[in-house]
C-alpha cells in the first residue's frame, strides 16, 4: 500500500514537472524566430559564456553578429533576450516598464542582504522609496556636498599616496586607493560617517568597513542557491529560517548571516543616532546635516504617514546606498586612471585644463572643463563598470517594439518581438552604449572629442538613457538616483589627483579587466588590483 503511494506521488510529481517544462517551452516557441548564439549547454544554456569573468568576447558576440535583440538560452535551454534597440529598450524601462520587473531571485537576495528598500522593492513600495529619496539627490543638495568630496579626495592624496612616493615615484595600487576613497566620499556625503579608510596602511578595524568588503565574495560563492531564494524565504517565520540557518553545516551561510547582521547593526546604531539627532534640532546646526541620509531623514519626519519609512526601511537604504556607489563609482575611476596611464598625451591634455583652474571648484565651475567633461562621459560610454547582468523579467505577454527591423531565423523580416510572461530580458547596457545606429561607425573608439557640453556630435537615434544618451546608469523609474553625485565625485578625485601626481603603466602587468560579478574589475595575475606608476610631480 505504501509503496503504491509512493510510486502514485512520483509519477504524479513527474507528470506535473514535464507538463510545467513542456507548458514554459510553449509558451516561448515565438522567440524561436529571433537569431542568435546556438545553446551552449542543454544544462547552462550559453550561461556560462555569458557570466564568464572573461566574457568580453562573448557578449562583443551579440553585440556585433546578430541583430539589436539577441536570443541566448538560459537554464536548460529556456530562451531569453539580450536587448540594446532603443525602441525596444525604451519600452522595457519606460513606456511598457509595468510589464518587466526585477528578477524575483535577485529582489530576495538584496531584501536578505539589507532588508527593504530600493533593490528589495517592486511597484507601489519601490516607488515609495524613490519618492523619499529623491530631494536628497537633486543638485541643490548634492553641489553642497562638494566640499566632503575635496576634503576626502585630499585626505587620500595626503595620506594613501604622497607618503609613498618619498623618492618620487613609485607603484601603487589605485584600485585600493579608489575604491577605499570611494568608500569614505560615500561614508561622509552619503550618511554623515568615517569608515577611517583614509590611512596610509590599509589597517582599517572600523568593523562596518571590514564587513561591506565581505558581502559580495561571500555572496558569489552561493550564486547557485540564488535561484532558488524566492521559494527559501517563504518557509515559515524569519526566527525559523535563522535557526535552520544556525543548524546547517556550511561555514558560508554562517559567514553570510553574521555578515548581515553586523551591516544590520551597524546602519541601525547610525539610524537611531541621526534619528535622535534630527529629533533634538541638532542636525541642522551641525555640518554632516547635508549628508543624503540626514536629508532623507529630514524628510522622513515631514512625510505622510503612508509614505514615511520604519526604521527597517531605513536601515535598508543606509546599506543600499552604500553598496551601490562605492564599487561602482571606484570601478569607473579606475578605469579612467587605467585609460590615463596608457594615453600619456590625454593626460596631459587633462591636467592643463585642470592646473588652470581654481584649485577648488563649485558644481558650475567643475561642469564647465570641456575636455574633464567630454573624458568623464567617453569612459562612462565605452566602459560601463555595470555590465551585463540588468535584467528584468516579463510579469505578463507582452510585445517589443523595435526601432529597426531584425532578420528572422527564417529569413523574415520582424517588426516587433511577442514576448512571453517569465523571459528573462537583459538590458544590455554595453551594446546600447556601443551601438553603431545611435554613436556612427566609429562608435567602439574612445574619442573624448565626440563630446560638446554633454552632446555627443555623431549620435542620430535616441536612447532613454538618464545621462548622456547612454544606459551606463539605465533609464526609467529603476535609473541610477546617485549619478550626479558620482559624476561629481569623479571629477573632484581625477582633479586632485592629476594635479599632483602623473600616471604610467606599472612594470607588473598587464591589466586585465574582469567581470567577476556585476561589475568590471581591474585585475593582474587573478588578483584584483591596478598597480600603476605615480610620480610625485610636486616633489
Ligand atoms: C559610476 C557610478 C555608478 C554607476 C555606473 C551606477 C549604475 C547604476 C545602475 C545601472 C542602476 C540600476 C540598477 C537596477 O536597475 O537594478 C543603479 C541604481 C542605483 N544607484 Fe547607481 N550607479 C553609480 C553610482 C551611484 C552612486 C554614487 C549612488 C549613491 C550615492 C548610487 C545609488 C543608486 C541607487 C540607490 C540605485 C537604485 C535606484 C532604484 O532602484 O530606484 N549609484 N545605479
Amino acid at each position: 500500500m505504501t509503496t503504491s503511494l509512493y510510486l502514485y506521488g512520483s509519477i504524479a510529481l513527474s507528470a506535473y514537472f514535464i507538463w510545467s517544462i513542456f507548458r514554459r517551452f510553449r509558451g516561448f516557441a515565438g522567440l524561436q524566430n529571433i537569431p542568435g548564439p546556438p545553446c551552449h549547454s542543454i544544462l547552462t544554456g550559453n550561461m556560462s559564456a555569458f557570466f564568464d569573468p572573461d566574457g568580453w568576447e562573448f557578449q562583443k558576440e551579440l553585440e556585433e553578429n546578430y541583430g539589436q535583440v539577441v536570443k541566448i538560452y538560459g537554464p536548460l535551454g529556456t530562451p531569453q533576450l539580450f536587448v540594446f534597440d532603443s525602441a525596444a529598450l525604451h519600452s522595457i524601462l519606460v513606456g511598457d516598464a509595468d510589464a518587466y520587473e526585477e528578477p524575483p531571485a535577485y529582489s530576495s537576495l538584496y531584501g536578505l542582504l539589507w532588508g527593504p528598500g530600493f533593490f528589495s522593492s517592486v511597484g507601489a513600495d519601490h516607488h515609495r522609496y524613490r519618492k523619499i529619496a529623491m530631494p536628497a539627490f537633486a543638485t541643490g543638495k548634492i553641489r553642497q556636498m562638494i566640499p566632503f568630496f575635496y576634503e576626502v579626495a585630499e585626505r587620500a592624496r595626503d595620506g594613501l599616496m604622497s607618503p609613498f612616493l618619498a623618492d618620487g615615484r613609485k607603484t601603487l595600487d589605485l584600485n585600493n586607493i579608489l575604491n577605499r576613497t570611494s568608500l569614505e566620499i560615500i561614508g561622509r556625503a552619503g550618511i554623515g560617517y568615517s569608515f577611517d579608510s583614509m590611512r596610509p596602511e590599509d589597517t582599517s578595524e572600523d568593523r562596518y568597513a571590514v564587513t561591506l568588503k565581505e558581502v559580495l565574495p561571500t555572496v558569489f560563492k552561493m550564486a547557485l542557491f540564488i535561484p532558488l531564494l524566492p521559494y527559501l524565504t517563504k518557509i515559515g517565520s524569519s526566527a525559523f529560517r535563522r535557526a535552520v540557518v544556525g543548524i546547517i553545516p556550511w561555514k558560508t551561510l554562517h559567514t553570510a548571516k553574521n555578515i548581515v547582521d553586523d551591516m544590520h547593526n551597524a546602519a541601525l546604531k547610525l539610524i537611531l543616532s541621526k534619528k535622535a539627532a534630527v529629533a533634538q534640532g541638532q542636525l541642522d546646526t551641525r555640518d554632516d546635516s547635508k549628508d543624503i541620509m540626514s536629508l532623507l531623514l529630514k524628510g522622513n519626519l515631514t512625510a505622510d504617514e503612508d509614505m514615511s519609512l520604519s526604521d527597517e526601511e531605513l536601515v535598508g537604504q543606509t546599506g543600499m546606498i552604500i553598496s551601490a556607489a562605492t564599487d561602482t563609482t571606484s570601478s569607473a575611476l579606475d578605469r579612467m586612471f587605467h585609460i590615463l596611464s596608457l594615453h600619456p598625451e590625454m593626460q596631459e591634455r587633462l591636467r592643463t585644463e585642470i592646473t588652470e583652474s581654481p584649485e577648488h571648484m563649485d558644481y558650475e565651475q567643475l561642469g564647465s572643463l570641456p575636455y574633464l567633461d567630454a573624458f568623464v562621459h567617453e569612459i562612462l560610454r565605452v566602459y560601463p563598470p555595470v555590465t551585463p547582468v540588468m535584467h528584468r523579467e516579463t510579469l505578463k505577454d507582452t510585445i517589443l517594439p523595435l526601432s529597426k527591423p531584425l532578420n528572422g531565423v527564417n529569413g523574415e523580416a520582424i517588426t516587433s518581438i511577442a514576448v512571453p510572461k517569465g523571459t528573462t530580458v537583459y538590458i544590455a547596457i554595453s551594446g546600447a552604449n556601443h551601438n553603431r545606429n545611435v554613436w556612427g561607425d566609429d562608435a567602439l573608439e574612445f574619442k573624448p572629442e565626440r563630446w560638446d557640453h554633454g552632446k555627443a556630435s555623431t549620435q542620430n537615434e535616441k536612447i532613454c538613457g538618464i545621462y548622456g544618451n547612454m544606459m551606463t546608469f539605465i533609464g526609467g523609474e529603476r535609473s541610477c538616483i546617485g549619478f550626479q553625485f558620482s559624476l561629481l565625485e569623479m571629477k573632484v578625485i581625477l582633479s586632485v589627483f592629476l594635479r599632483r601626481f602623473k600616471f604610467s603603466p606599472a612594470k607588473d602587468g598587464p591589466v586585465q579587466w574582469k567581470m567577476p560579478g556585476i561589475i568590471a574589475l581591474p585585475s593582474v595575475d587573478g588578483k584584483v588590483q591596478l598597480p600603476l606608476m605615480v610620480e610625485n610631480m610636486k616633489e
